[in-house]
């Protein structure tokens, strides 16, 4: 049976869909109950890792050190893992996180960009961190070029490589290609990330393990970006079905879910109109709030923005093109008019 590792995400992601309005006090509470639910890692950061806490991408409500260190504090069998974006998050973040208690990183990339993850990863390595590659985006990349790109981020001395579908994009047997592609052509390990804009987040995880990919990610409830991610919970009971035993206790993560994550969601996870527009379009999911509140301010239909954004294939750290997108719109409008 394959050694699945569940890295949660709620913590990270699901600062996306909530704002970034994270407080102590929540990191605190669900982190302890993750830890007693023996989760393996646990990745609390902002939503565009660190660093992220910008006009760009959102300001935080705390300070994130605070609550990785409130995550480190009660977490004494998960391992905390923080996430950075190079150019967002840098090397003192970096080893801010490492100092306050931070055992894993991953190092997000666009698909196509891993080089800029050399000294991200060589860095976290000498720090004695576990290290993972993070290859966001990965529907717009051909399978030849993900490998290409996960070998490199392999080379700096990745310990796990990740095919990341920001958008939700991904079909199956899209996933099925490049996780058996990877698992062929990597000594390490191979990991998934979905989002469920589609309605494909499970189906996809379940795909990537049947391909052999061993460190899997999901968001208790769904929290976060878009549509969520895998639901961790069901996630686990999926695989303890399938005679997969992830060392997870199901019934404290239905609860968890349930009575602490569930009453701080400003609206249920689901998949709204714009939500399915990511995947359909193939857009980052961090990029729903920012479209929405777009919409509005010039208002116009926020597909119409998302399909623009997917045709310009705009990417993170491009935030700032959705406002741009939703001002042409607005301006082209008043002209037909
Ligand atoms: C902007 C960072 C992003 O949220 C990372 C991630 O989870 C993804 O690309 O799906
Ligand atoms: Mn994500």
């Amino acid at each position: 049976m394959p050694d699945i590792k569940i890295t949660e995400v709620a913590l990270r992601d699901g600062s996306h869909a909530i704002n970034h309005q994270y407080t102590v006090e929540q990191v605190t509470q669900i982190a302890r109950a993750l830890n007693e639910a023996r989760v393996p890692y646990i990745e609390v950061t902002h939503g565009d890792g660190l660093g992220g806490s910008t006009l760009q991408y959102g300001l935080s409500k705390t300070d994130e050190l605070k609550l990785i260190e409130a995550a480190v504090n009660v977490a004494d069998f998960s391992k905390i893992s923080v996430l950075l974006l190079p150019g967002i998050g840098t090397i003192k973040d970096l080893k801010e996180a490492h100092k306050i208690g931070a055992k894993m990183v991953r190092i997000a990339t666009h698909v196509t960009e891993a080089d800029v993850s050399k000294q991200h990863i060589v860095t976290a390595k000498e720090l004695g961190m576990e290290t993972v590659g993070f290859l966001m985006m990965s529907h717009m990349a051909p399978v030849e070029k993900l490998v290409e790109q996960a070998k490199l981020m392999e080379s700096y001395g990745a310990d796990s490589v990740y095919v990341v579908d920001s958008a939700g994009a991904l079909l199956p047997n899209q996933v099925s290609e490049r996780i058996k592609a990877l698992c062929s052509e990597l000594n390490g390990n191979v990991g998934f990330h979905a989002h469920n804009n589609l309605s494909l987040a499970m189906g996809n995880t379940l795909a990537a393990i049947e391909q052999g990919a061993t460190r899997i990610d999901g968001s208790i409830r769904c929290l976060g970006a878009g549509a969520g991610n895998t639901q961790t919970e069901v996630l686990v009971a999926v695989l303890e079905k399938m005679g997969i035993d992830t060392g997870i206790d199901l019934y404290k993560m239905m609860d968890i879910a349930e009575y602490i994550v569930a009453p701080i969601l400003p609206k249920p996870q689901e998949i709204t109109k714009d939500g399915l527009t990511l995947g359909y379009a193939g857009v980052y999911s961090s990029f729903l709030l920012h479209a929405e509140r777009a919409a509005k301010r010039f208002n116009v239909d926020s597909r119409d923005i998302l399909i623009e954004l997917g045709k310009r294939e705009i990417v993170g750290g491009q935030e700032d093109m959705i406002i741009d997108v939703a001002a042409e719109m607005a301006k082209k409008n008043k002209a037909v008019v």
